[in-house]
């Protein structure tokens, strides 16, 4: 849904953002683009390679201050906070997964699915038996001692996925997650994605150029050029018995 020019932003959005405008280096990044997401909602940013999908999720989760207009998360605005306030938004409040894992080579799995709260001050005992639980329930647990270099691609994002869930946040800003991986795996991942959100009622939003991946979504957002191009609700895939098979998530 495109916000309201002139409205305060709603009580049941999480995030609503109006008139937002970023430029890198000079280029324009994002010109103008309102937008605004429901609680537990999963909305897809689509677009081309360029059009803005990842300055649009940078701005919105507060990695970026937009050069103008307003970013408000459950009615706290963000584009007014400093730098430290939003790196505590950020790590308490929200995860993020991209295209890469990035995970620490020298820790072990669990440890990278756990640095959040090991970041946060959580205790090394809770920490790890949140972290282990996260990887149960993602079909990953066998590799919690292992190293991410012992892992595939899937499986590492899978790692990633797991740290992004790890302090139960309320948005999960997910860019491109699926991009490095094939068809199949594709699928598991968003479906795993999907389900953990849906059960933990966590919004996500998912930047993608990928009209599959963009279909698991509530809603679409479309931007081109850095400006909104439009919105629709999506239908929603039909589960298959292979996306059924593809986590054993518990609430
Ligand atoms: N750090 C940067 N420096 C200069 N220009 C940038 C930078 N990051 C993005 N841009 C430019 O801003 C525009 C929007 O980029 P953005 O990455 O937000 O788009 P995107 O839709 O996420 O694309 P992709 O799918 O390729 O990641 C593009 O023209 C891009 O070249």
């Amino acid at each position: 849904m495109v916000a309201p020019a002139d409205d305060a932003p709603p009580d049941n959005d999480v995030l609503w953002a109006r008139s937002l405008h970023y430029s890198h280096s000079g280029s324009p990044g994002l010109i103008g683009v309102s937008v605004s997401v429901r609680q537990g909602e999963i909305l897809a940013l689509t677009g081309p390679r360029g059009s803005g999908k990842t300055t649009l999720l940078r701005c919105l989760a507060g990695s970026l201050r937009p050069e103008q207009g307003e970013v408000w998360f459950n009615s706290v605005p963000v584009h007014t906070m400093g730098a430290l306030a939003r790196e505590r938004l950020r790590r308490d409040r929200f995860g993020w997964i991209g295209p890469e894992p990035h995970l620490v080579p020298e820790l072990k799995v669990w440890e990278n699915a756990a640095l959040p709260l090991l970041i946060a001050g959580a205790s090394h005992r809770t920490a790890k038996h949140t972290a282990c639980e996260w990887l149960e329930r993602l079909d990953i647990a066998a590799f919690a001692r292992k190293r991410p270099g012992a892992l595939t691609r899937a499986e590492a994002q899978r790692v990633a996925l797991a740290r992004a869930l790890v302090n139960e946040p309320a948005v999960i800003f997910a860019d491109e997650p699926t991009a490095p991986l094939h068809r199949a795996e594709r699928a598991l991942l968003l479906r795993t994605l999907t389900t953990a959100a849906r059960s933990h009622e966590i919004t996500v939003l998912l930047a993608t150029h990928d009209e599959q991946s963009a279909a698991v979504a509530d809603r679409r957002f479309a931007l081109l050029d850095g400006r909104t191009a439009g919105a629709a609700v999506s239908a929603g895939p039909a589960e298959t018995t292979e996306d059924q098979a593809a986590c054993s998530l518990s609430a």
